[in-house]
């Protein structure tokens, strides 16, 4: 067992955020911190803010209010590509990869924002331009060994089993070397089977990687299992933040899961 990296200090935080579309407050005061090393998940029923809440945090929604402070430094307005330099990078819902293209121009998309050649010296295969490709596919073979991918580095992700699409977009997040890697909902519609391979990767991702995550999950297991805290969101609102345990006694959660199918009671 790799041993894990001692938490360390705040990596983001994001303060006092309010975000409304039109009258629907999604987000209401919510401050949430992340602290590097750390698995920090996000949950609450459906419509509480989560998805809202990850696409503040990497700067596809821009709050009504509130701001982010990201390894030191403080953003009111910060855009996507922004984010993405900053070292933030995220996962889809909806398995969102070039489903024509291999798994490895898959993953090799995600390292686009390293590539320094222009596009003309890549078209006309230049010299330099060549050596950065061939660069730049050792990094992917490497992230292909570590997440299980090398009997499928060929295929066209549109054909593969869900779970593994699942599996390549992590990998073409990680493509990008993210110190902060955001997961929103990564083991929806997965088989019990695959849900243990991508929580086992997550881990990997966290101790062997070193890479702080924020996961939206609603699987209450996946997430007791993996989380070093646990942020709950319940309209609009954060009603619990605490490590795991504290969270399943706490009232509060208790009765805003009740009614729903997503158990959260011991
Ligand atoms: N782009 C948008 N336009 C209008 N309303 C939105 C938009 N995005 C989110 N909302 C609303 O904001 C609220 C919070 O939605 P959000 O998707 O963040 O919740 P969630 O907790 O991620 O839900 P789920 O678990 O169902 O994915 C909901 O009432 C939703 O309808």
């Amino acid at each position: 067992m790799i041993p894990r990296r001692p938490i360390g200090d705040v990596l983001l935080s994001a303060r006092s955020i309010s975000l409304s579309f039109g009258g629907v407050k999604a987000l209401n005061d919510i401050s949430i911190e992340v602290r590097r090393h750390e698995i920090l998940s996000i949950i609450g029923p459906n419509g509480a803010g989560k998805t809202s809440m990850l696409n503040v945090i990497n700067g596809v929604y821009h709050p009504q209010a509130g701001d982010i402070t990201f390894r030191g430094r403080r953003w009111t307005r910060m855009g996507g590509a922004e984010a993405a330099a900053q070292g933030i990078a995220r996962t889809f819902q909806n398995v969102a990869l070039f489903r024509g293209m291999s798994v490895l121009d898959n993953i090799l998309s995600g390292r686009a924002r390293r590539f320094r050649a222009s596009i003309v010296a890549q078209a006309l295969n230049l010299p330099h331009a060549v050596r950065e490709e061939v660069a730049e596919r050792g990094r992917v073979e490497e992230l292909i060994e570590f997440l299980d991918l090398q009997a499928v580095r060929r295929t066209p992700v549109g054909t593969l089993p869900y779970g593994l699409q699942k599996r390549v977009e992590l990998a073409r997040a990680l493509a990008a070397e993210p110190e902060l890697l955001l997961l929103d909902e990564p083991m929806a519609g997965m088989t019990f089977e695959e849900k243990q391979d991508m929580c086992r990767f997550v881990l990997d991702v966290n101790r062997v990687l070193g890479t702080t995550v924020v996961l939206i999950e609603h699987d209450i297991g996946v997430v007791m299992d993996l989380s070093d805290r646990i942020a709950v969101l319940d309209y609009g609102r954060k009603i619990a933040d605490g490590p795991p345990d504290a969270v399943r006694g706490n009232a509060e959660v208790i009765a805003a899961y009740l009614g729903t199918n997503h158990g959260i009671a011991a």
